[in-house]
């Protein structure tokens, strides 16, 4: 099979690439516009393999995708590219339209005019599967979980970029007959995370001897899945997923921000032999405007209907985590050495330097 995975060299999307280049076999085109969180080093353990190609091109620009369909011919499309980051959203939201939206929609046009051109066969085999998010359905109170039919109610811009993206997927399934299929995902971490999310930026703040930031008084909650887990699940999905259909992605993992926090820190202590407990750099900062409290993401329907299960626990998954960044050190020095502090966003919404 071959497959036309947008984000690539993203977090989630490089992971989806590893895994089904050297786990299926499958061949892999890259679509990817390397925008700031993308990371070709993502790529580098499959990078040589004559079953990858990689193809730099941006969502937001029609032509040019419709030129990698007709380079790639793929047989499915996996759509991960997207701007991701809920504090960049309330930053500067026009962008996540722009390439969550637009772009998606775009994506849906050039696979559309793909796909009424392939042979018979092909057509039916044919899949657009769409990578999204549980922040779609809003946020619970301490009970209860995200289902499949649970309504849309996103609060970020780019929570509702998101949903948008969604709509736009169903209207293209609806009504051009494009064979589609979504998934909404909870919290992703893991090895190659760029750090602007909480759990990189509390192991390299932690190992800088920096403050930690916790949003508000860090009771919020969020359902945390392991990125690997999260890329079988994808696949799962493409290979054996119903046409139309939506799944549910999540760890099984809820935990609250400032216990995760606390964890990650007692895992850097003992790994590095300190004296003085890490957590003592945790700082509480200004709040996350329209924070939402806690995602819970109920993952029944894709365990009883197509067998896929977490198989990594939260304990062993940050532990794991933690020694990456830990070994991985170049990886993320060579990201701050392009400029990006990890704080950057945090000062934005409040973080006293
Ligand atoms: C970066 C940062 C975050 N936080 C808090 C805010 C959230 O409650 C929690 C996790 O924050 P983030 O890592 O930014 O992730 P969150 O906003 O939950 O969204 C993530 O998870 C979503 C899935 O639920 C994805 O769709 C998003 O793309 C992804 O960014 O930690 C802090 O307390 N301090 C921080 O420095």
């Amino acid at each position: 099979m071959k497959i036309l995975v947008t984000g690539g060299a993203g977090f989630i999307g490089s992971a989806v690439v590893r895994r089904a280049i050297t786990q299926r076999g499958y061949t892999i085109a890259n679509l990817d516009a390397l925008t700031y969180a993308a990371n070709q080093a993502n790529l580098d353990s499959i990078a040589d393999n004559p079953d990858y190609s990689f193809h730099r091109a941006d969502i937001r620009d029609l032509d040019a995708l419709v030129k990698v369909f007709a380079e790639t011919d793929p047989d499915a499309v996996m759509h991960l590219a997207a701007e991701s980051h809920v504090d960049r959203s309330i930053e500067g939201p026009i962008a996540f339209v722009e390439t969550n939206v637009m772009g998606t929609a775009n994506m849906l046009q050039a696979a559309r005019t793909h796909w009424e051109g392939l042979s018979d066969a092909r057509r039916d085999a044919f899949r657009f599967h769409h990578i999204s998010t549980d922040e779609v359905y809003g946020a619970l109170g301490p009970s209860g979980f995200f289902t499949e039919t649970t309504r849309y109610a996103p609060n970020s811009p780019y929570a509702s970029s998101k949903a948008s993206s969604d709509m736009l997927v169903r209207a293209w399934g609806k009504t051009f007959k494009l064979p589609v299929v979504i998934s909404n995902c909870s919290n992703n971490y893991g090895p190659f995370q760029f750090p602007e999310k909480l759990i990189p930026v509390v192991i390299l703040k932690a190992l800088a001897g920096e403050a930690i930031p916790v949003y508000g008084d860090g009771s919020n909650v969020r359902d945390w899945l392991y990125v690997d887990d999260h890329a079988e699940a994808l696949l799962t999905i493409l290979e054996r997923g119903k046409l139309g259909e939506i799944y549910n992605v999540g760890g099984d993992a809820e935990v609250s921000n400032l216990d995760l926090v606390k964890q990650i820190c007692a895992i850097i202590d003992k790994e590095l032999d300190r004296s003085t407990p890490s957590d003592s750099l945790i700082k509480f900062v200004t709040d996350r405007p329209g924070h939402d409290f806690r995602y819970a993401i109920d993952s029944a329907k894709i365990k009883s209907e197509l067998g896929w299960t977490p198989s990594v626990t939260v304990e062993e998954g940050i532990a794991e985590t933690v020694r990456w960044y830990l070994e991985n050190r170049e990886w993320w020095q060579a990201i701050q050495a392009r400029g990006h502090k990890q704080d950057r966003i945090g000062l934005a919404v409040g973080v006293k330097a």
